[in-house]
């Protein structure tokens, strides 16, 4: 079996961080594991509070699974201090992590800021040169490229500066406009659209790590960058059709829509 790790935090409510990144990890079909940066208080209306781990600690958790179970690819959620953030760069360099996907989760659906504004440096400086594939939502390329995005022109733009400056490729997702849901993939050769219809569902938590987990679980198996994007991009989308409606906010999506078997029958009475 492929395996991957996401080094990430917990979301206590299950739809976004951790949880969804495990849940969409085994729904596509690959081993997973965790190193947990941070354990968030969290709902579907908002994150009341954020405990985090040492990096000591968050190094050891890095180190179990490395020296054990070697994972085929990493994805990295949130990570809300600098001092975590340079502990996850010196364990990548050291065990020499492949199919490396960073997500620059900087503040929730919900408003929740889960990164300080000295940590965003250092991902910039430490974390984000080392990564295969960085996925900005639009407010976060606008921050990472120093520009604002009204367009798809700006959308290009922006992935390419971004792309360029830290010499890996870019996917600027779509999901905060309001026409469609597209996402663009820069690479040093290409600009590439993965075109979605917008779906009219309110429930749209955690579909940024669901995104990024899809993503390193399929280049875990070994499909290229586009392929890999493609088929998270039809995960994601079944995903939010599935239409879960849980919660009193913005709710969680079906990670097991396409899950059936003997254990996933109904309720008992
Ligand atoms: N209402 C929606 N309908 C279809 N796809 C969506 C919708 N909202 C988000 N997506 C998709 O979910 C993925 C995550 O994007 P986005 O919501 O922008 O990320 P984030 O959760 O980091 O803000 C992208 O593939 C995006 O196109
Ligand atoms: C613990 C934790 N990590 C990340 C997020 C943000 O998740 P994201 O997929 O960007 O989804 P939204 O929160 O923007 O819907 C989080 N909330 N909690």
């Amino acid at each position: 079996m492929k395996t991957a790790l996401t080094i990430a935090g917990s979301d206590s409510s299950g739809g976004a961080g951790i949880q969804a990144d495990i849940k969409t990890m085994a729904a596509n079909g690959v081993y997973a594991m965790s190193a947990i940066t941070a354990l968030t208080a969290q709902n579907t209306t908002g994150v009341s509070d954020i405990m985090e781990v040492t990096p000591k600690f968050l190094g050891e958790q890095i180190d179990s699974v490395f020296t054990d179970i070697r994972p085929g690819a990493v994805k990295i959620g949130m990570v809300a201090s600098a001092q975590l953030i340079s502990k996850i760069a010196e364990k990548l360099k050291e065990y020499d992590a492949k199919n490396v996907v960073v997500d620059p989760v900087m503040v929730a659906t919900s408003g929740a800021k889960l990164i300080s504004d000295d940590a965003i440096e250092t991902l910039k400086t430490e974390l984000m040169p080392l990564a295969d594939l960085l996925t900005p939502n639009i407010p976060e390329a606008e921050v990472l490229a120093d520009m604002k995005i009204g367009s798809e022109a700006e959308m290009e733009a922006a992935a390419g500066i971004i792309s360029r400056k830290y010499g890996c490729d870019v996917l600027c997702k779509g999901g905060h406009k309001v026409s469609d849901a597209s996402d663009l993939l820069c690479t040093d050769s290409q600009r590439i659209w993965f075109r979605g219809e917008r779906i009219d569902n309110p429930n749209t938590h955690g579909t940024g790590c669901t995104l990024s987990s899809a993503i390193a679980s399929n280049l875990a198996k070994g499909f290229s960058m586009e392929k890999s994007i493609e088929r998270a991009k039809a995960y994601i989308t079944g995903a939010l059709s599935a239409r879960l409606d849980l919660g009193q906010g913005s709710g969680p999506m079906d990670h097991t829509f396409d899950i059936k078997s003997a254990f996933t029958e109904e309720a008992a009475e």
